[in-house]
């Protein structure tokens, strides 16, 4: 079996480690110097906007295309920009990457004319697994996937769900300890998605590293150790999802009145809210503690003044994901109002 271990004992050896990743076609800058470090055992999601270049990053990764040659000041001679995956140097030695990791992306290798248990079995020749331990390892992850009912069926009528499914299970027929999932649950149903959830923390609780492309939001926040946002060719932000939810300030409480005598006062009494004079609401920055919130009311009632309604907004990863990838990527601007 291949093995990432590095030669450094002391932290958790990388997984994926990239410095200055490049991709350009033509004059069209796809990713300018992207740096990357996924620890061994973990979830790493990288998010970004259509077209920022997940999928780039992927194939690249996974071999499937190769990188530009570093700039000077990229460090490494290597010619992919110093690209380690499983411990492998990427250009210098992409069979054992190759050997390493599993790739399920949003063409999935699933071949609709043949049923799902010849297509698990089609893959254990491809790893060159004798027959019997090819099917014994083709039944077992069929079960796993909780598709041995339809595995005597045309993978083509299968659901969106079922197909990820089988297409993650061919997969990990290699048993590769390293799996990138390039928008796994794109075009799932809510249960489906949350059976692809379950699956991928059972990954990960086996100790393989998952790299984790997708949209959603929320998927990272489920999932992920860590999160990267790519944006314009570069990672605008990096870390925790609490750490990300923590560089944009879009904490406010919101009061809506229909009363616009009301909404006049409380326009006077809350002088820092923000006013949409439209909506007869007031937004007023904070975190939405208990402190705040009882401030906020005391000096309502002082004034005589109730709202019809009150919402806390905390800031979550959409917030982050808008400020990152917006107009700018200042994280200290304000952000709009809730959603
Ligand atoms: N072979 C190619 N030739 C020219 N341009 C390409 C090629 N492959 C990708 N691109 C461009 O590179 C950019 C990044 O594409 P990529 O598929 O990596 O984005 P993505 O972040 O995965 O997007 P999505 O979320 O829509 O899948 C896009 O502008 C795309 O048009």
């Amino acid at each position: 079996m291949p093995t990432s271990r590095t030669d450094n004992d002391q932290e958790p050896p990388a997984a994926i480690a990239a410095h200055g990743l490049r991709k350009s076609y033509g004059d069209k800058v796809v990713l300018d110097g992207v740096d990357l470090a996924v620890p061994e055992g973990t979830v790493f999601a990288l998010l970004g906007p259509n077209g920022a270049g997940k999928t780039t990053v992927v194939k690249i990764l996974s071999t499937l295309i190769s990188a530009d040659a570093p700039s000077a000041d990229a460090g490494s001679g290597s010619g992919s920009g110093g690209v380690r995956v499983g411990g492998h140097d990427l250009t210098a030695n992409p069979q054992a990457v190759r050997a390493a990791i599993g790739v399920t992306g949003q063409f999935s290798a699933v071949d609709g004319l043949i049923t799902g248990e010849e297509n698990m079995l089609l893959m254990a020749d491809l790893h060159h697994l004798p027959r019997s331990e090819g099917r014994r390892a083709a039944a077992g992850l069929l079960e796993r996937f909780d598709l041995t009912g339809a595995a005597k069926k045309p993978a083509s009528t299968y659901s969106g769900g079922m197909k990820r499914r089988l297409d993650l299970a061919m997969t990990l027929v290699g048993n590769p300890r390293i799996i990138f999932l390039d928008e796994p649950t794109t075009g799932l149903d809510p249960r489906s998605r949350h059976n692809m959830w379950n699956i991928i923390r059972e990954l990960v609780a086996d100790g393989v590293t998952v790299f984790l492309t997708t949209q959603h939001l929320e998927e990272a926040d489920e999932l992920a150790d860590r999160i990267a946002v790519l944006n314009n060719g570069r990672i605008a932000a990096e870390g925790t999802a609490k750490e990300l939810k923590r560089l944009i300030p879009g904490g406010h409480v919101r009061l809506r009145f229909t009363d616009p005598a009301a909404y006049h006062s409380a326009t006077l009494t809350l002088n820092n809210a923000t006013r949409d004079d439209e909506a007869l609401s007031l937004q007023i920055p904070g975190d939405g503690s208990q402190h705040e919130l009882r401030t906020i009311l005391d000096r309502l009632d002082t004034a005589g003044v109730e709202a019809d309604e009150l919402t806390v907004h905390t800031p979550d990863l959409d917030d982050v994901f808008f400020a990152l990838t917006g107009t700018a990527d200042i994280p200290d601007q304000p952000k709009e109002t809730a959603r």
